[in-house]
């Protein structure tokens, strides 16, 4: 049972006077009832005309409250003395309306609305100034004591401003009543605005005055609009009640009991079910006005809230609640429905646009809710913050309730032997830190103890470093400490939530993420309450960090930018089925896929937040800009929105696979069917290798070998496992396949490789297919993948590139000549087929002799190499445990759809590498 004492005895001047009643009344209120009980004190005589004996039992308030003030009237006792008036307690709703919901006639008319739909008994409103108002108000003033004779023209604009509103939203008498006041301020204003303007100085309080007259006007208004509908409405000048006092710079303490006392008074005067009260100003004990300084109107709600115990607190605003994240930052940030007071309080500290910490203190003590609310969206219900919050459902992931970022910071290190097991080193460091009035904003320290460093703003740091050496002077130089390092452009990302507090692993997935998006992180603090994990890393790195971890937490997708090198035949199929696919992936896996850029040779697009697949075509076309392969990666790697990228080379060019490294270093994920990387120099291939094994950065190729056919991931698998690779054989060119199973005598040889390249299994030149040349890059890429160290000019290659041809200038010209080599190729086939033989292009790797190669073969027509149609690769892997019987992958490994759908199955294994559900 909560207390909720209305009435206080009275002075004891008051209660010696025997003559005069006494009234000392207290109610309480049954938890979970509607039931109000009373006990009128003890035997008292109250005049001859009513007698209130002892008496308990239950009576509604109303009826209690009219009990009690006809008792005062009948005995005709000070108001002021009884003071019995103010109830306390669930019956009290407060809500706050800021500028923004003040803005206009019709916004202040809606205010109206929202009070008057507010079933509470009693409702006390706050409300700030109409928007703009105070910075007009401070400009005035600014103006008058800088002699600037302007400050007439802009009291006018204030004055017409207030006019206009109240005409569209009052009549009558409220019209005129309200009128008149503001004439009758705006000229008091003018008089005292001609004083400083004399004067050329404005002390604090006298500004204080001038700027509080926003929400007195705006205050009178409401409640001039609700006391139209019928209701009754007082307003209050919280310049009678609120009284603070001074504590540091820019901060005011609210001085609860005193105002508690006068809100007492104030409500005895002026008792009413609805109050609109004015939000920001305040007065002190002296009676000087003065404002709650920053938030203020927030503040003046909680403080109010805590007065007069109210049940919730609402903050109405315009937007639709406390996000989990920015969402100027995370587009998919979601709106949190509880928060408890901590959270709330440091996320604030994080600038997350919640409440500023100070609003949160009087509610907190006596455990009153917080609603934040959109007035533009009433059917949004809102964040609530509240000491237990509602929603916890054991979920890890739930853990963390938001993130919040700060930029524009500065890691300092010191650093040096001699601090460990020093008392008095951090004292001094930070004591020349507050010297210079720097603001430390993360502290962390390793408990070897020798180094320090702490976060603070980057405009402080030269202040600081500058103190910092000129106080370890001595220690610098005898090399007690070795440095006072300055690392400039950090940001703080930190993680919110209650229930990190003894949850295992929440630090964990929080840098997982973060390791997945390739974020360095330099600096951590955790403090043992647990409620906040703070990572301090480069300011460049900051959104992508904040979306990598906010992605990772908060259900939305695993999101992943992509850019296309090469929109040909296999690019533009994948663009397509991306195109198809996009939206499966997004409902159905929760990854979001964005092509932010496409470039072929010689024009290339890009998008910020995702190229419209459905007419990638014409996009290029029209909007196309000339290509740039630096410009583009830069275009990626630039982008901080999305925390994961990767670049698909869907070219076959040995200048673009040349870059790999470079991306992956960067933290660009790269995957591709183009072989050249794989394939080419030794070295280089290792180092890429070495390099993405020692990264989280990925490198996929599955699309190189056998197109979509799982080549490279069986032959992976093998090799996880620990069997051990003999010998791989088979064929591996779509494109021969297709020739050899096609050429069987009804059509001519250069008419049966026009078929393939016009099918589209050939390389983009059909001599890269004919001379082996591609066989042979496949033979080094497995043979490089089982670990032998080969080199492309390791293996022996039978050339099926008639000499003559080999020099021809293009693909065209080669095409247009093979005609005349048809005749020879007619006469191999026939001579394969007298032998009940057929002719096919092998290759093989030979893991045990640690060598390859590629030769045209000819095999019983039984052989399995000899049942293969179309462009049908088959691929024997003879192992340890496949010994007698090799392991066969088979099926086609050439053409668009397949090569394409390879690639697409490796991005969608990437996205399963970075978060996205298996
Ligand atoms: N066709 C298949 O069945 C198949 C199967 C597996 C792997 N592959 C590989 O897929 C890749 C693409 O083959 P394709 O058949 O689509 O070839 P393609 O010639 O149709 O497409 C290649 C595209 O890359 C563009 N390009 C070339 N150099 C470029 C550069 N430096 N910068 C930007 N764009 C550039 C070209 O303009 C062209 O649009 C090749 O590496 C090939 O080996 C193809
Ligand atoms: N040109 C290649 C494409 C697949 O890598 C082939 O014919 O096999
Ligand atoms: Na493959």
């Amino acid at each position: 049972m909560r207390s909720l004492a209305v009435a206080s005895p009275l002075p004891p001047a008051a209660a010696a006077a025997r003559r005069r009643p006494r009234a000392f009344f207290s109610f309480g209120r049954e938890v979970g009832s509607q039931c109000w009980k009373y006990d009128l004190g003890q035997d008292q005589t109250l005049g001859g005309s009513l007698r209130i004996g002892q008496s308990q039992g239950s009576l509604h308030r109303q009826r209690l409250t009219t009990l009690l003030r006809s008792a005062a009237a009948a005995i005709s006792v000070e108001q002021d003395e009884v003071n019995t008036y103010l109830p306390k307690g669930d019956m009290w709703s407060v809500h706050k309306f800021g500028g923004t919901c003040m803005g206009t006639p019709q916004r202040i008319q809606s205010v109206a609305d929202i009070v008057l739909g507010d079933s509470s008994e009693r409702k006390l409103v706050i409300v700030s100034a109409m928007s703009k108002v105070t910075d007009m108000m401070y400009n005035l003033v600014h103006k008058a004591q800088s002699r600037d004779d302007s400050y007439t023209i802009a009291l006018e604009e204030i004055f017409e401003k207030h006019m206009a509103a109240a005409k569209d939203l009052l009549d009558g008498e409220d019209l005129a009543r309200f009128l008149s006041q503001l004439h009758s301020d705006v000229s008091n204003l003018r008089a005292m605005l001609r004083a400083i303007y004399i004067a050329g100085h404005a002390t604090e309080s006298f500004s204080d005055f001038v700027v509080g007259h926003g929400e007195l006007w705006s205050a009178q208004m409401l409640s001039y609009a609700i006391k139209k509908s019928g209701a009754p409405c007082s307003w209050m000048d919280t310049r009678e009640v609120l009284v603070v006092k001074p504590s540091g710079s820019n901060q005011v303490d609210p001085d609860y009991l005193e105002s508690e006392k006068r809100l007492q008074k104030w409500f005895s005067r002026q008792p009413a079910d609805i109050i609109v009260a004015t939000g920001f100003i305040a007065t002190t004990a002296e009676n000087i006005p003065t404002t709650l300084k920053r938030d203020g109107s927030d503040f003046s709600a909680a403080i109010i809230g805590s007065l007069v115990r109210a049940r919730q607190v609402t903050i109405w605003t315009d937007v639709d609640g406390v996000f989990s994240a920015d969402p100027r930052k995370v587009s998919e940030a979601v709106i949190l429905s509880t928060l408890s007071y901590q959270e709330a309080w440091e996320m604030s500290y994080f600038g997350a646009n919640v409440l500023h910490p100070c609003t949160i203190i009087p509610v907190m003590k006596d455990n009153i809710p917080i609603v934040i609310r959109n007035m533009f969206n009433i059917s949004a219900p809102g964040t609530m913050i509240c000491r237990q919050p509602a929603n916890d459902n054991g979920d890890l992931d739930a853990c963390v309730k938001s993130f919040a970022t700060i930029d524009n910071l500065a890691l300092v290190n010191v650093e040096g032997t001699g601090m460990a097991g020093v008392p008095g080193t951090s004292s001094a460091i930070f004591s020349a830190v507050k010297d210079v009035g720097a603001n430390v904003i993360m502290i962390s320290q390793a408990s070897s103890e020798h180094s320090i460093c702490f976060a603070v703003p980057e405009q402080e740091v030269a202040a600081v470093s500058a103190a910092l050496h000129v106080r370890f002077r001595e220690a610098l130089a005898a090399g007690r400490l070795s440095k006072v390092e300055v690392i400039n452009g950090c940001s703080i990302l930190a993680a919110v939530g209650l229930r990190m507090a003894s949850t295992p692993g929440v630090s964990a997935i929080l840098f997982d993420a973060l390791a997945k998006a390739n974020i360095n992180v330099r600096a951590i603090a955790q403090g043992c309450s647990e409620y906040n994990i703070t990572v301090v890393l480069k300011q460049e790195d900051c959104v992508r960090a904040l979306r990598a971890a906010h992605s990772r937490f908060f259900l939305s997708k695993t999101t992943l930018a992509v850019g296309i090198i090469g929109p040909g035949l296999i690019g533009g199929t994948l663009l397509n089925q991306l195109k198809d696919q996009a939206s499966v992936l997004k409902e159905n896996m929760n990854i979001d896929l964005r092509v932010i850029g496409i470039t072929g040779s010689s024009t290339m697009l890009l998008s910020d937040t995702g190229i419209d697949l459905t007419q990638w075509k014409e996009l290029l076309r029209k909007e196309g800009e000339p290509a740039d392969l630096a410009n583009f990666v830069r275009h990626l790697s630039d982008n901080h929105v999305f925390p994961n990228k990767v670049l698909l080379d869907c070219t076959a060019d040995t200048s673009v696979a040349s870059h790999y490294y470079d991306w992956l270093k960067k933290g660009i994920h790269v995957i591709t069917p183009n072989k050249k990387a794989n394939s080419g120099p030794l070295d280089r291939y290792l180092k890429l290798r070495t390099l993405q094994r020692a990264s989280y950065t990925h490198y996929f190729y599955e699309a190189t070998v056998g197109a979509g056919l799982p080549v490279i991931s069986t032959l992976r698998g093998l090799l996880e496992t620990g069997d051990k690779i003999l010998r791989i054989e088979g064929i591996f060119s779509g494109t021969l396949s297709y020739i050899f199973n096609n050429f069987e005598g009804t059509k001519t040889f250069s008419n049966v490789v026009a078929e393939a390249k016009e099918a589209g299994y050939t390389e983009p030149d059909p001599r890269d297919d004919l001379s082996g040349t591609d066989v042979a890059r496949k033979v080094i890429i497995l043979a490089r993948e089982s670990g032998l160290r080969l080199e492309l000019s390791n293996i022996p290659v039978k050339s099926l590139v008639p000499e003559a041809l080999a020099s021809c200038s293009s693909a065209d010209e080669f095409m247009q000549k093979l005609p005349s080599f048809d005749e020879d190729w007619a006469k191999q086939r026939s001579e394969a087929e007298a032998a009940g033989e057929v002719l096919r292009y092998v290759g093989v790797v030979d893991a045990v002799n640690k060598e390859g190669q590629v030769e045209l073969r000819r095999y019983k027509k039984d052989h399995p190499f000899a049942q293969l149609s179309g462009s049908d690769n088959i691929i024997a892997f003879t192992t340890s445990r496949y010994e007698e019987q090799p392991l066969i992958v088979r099926g086609p490994g050439a053409g668009a759809e397949v090569t394409a759908g390879g690639v697409f199955c490796d991005i969608l294994r990437l996205a399963s590498y970075l978060g996205a559900p298996s």
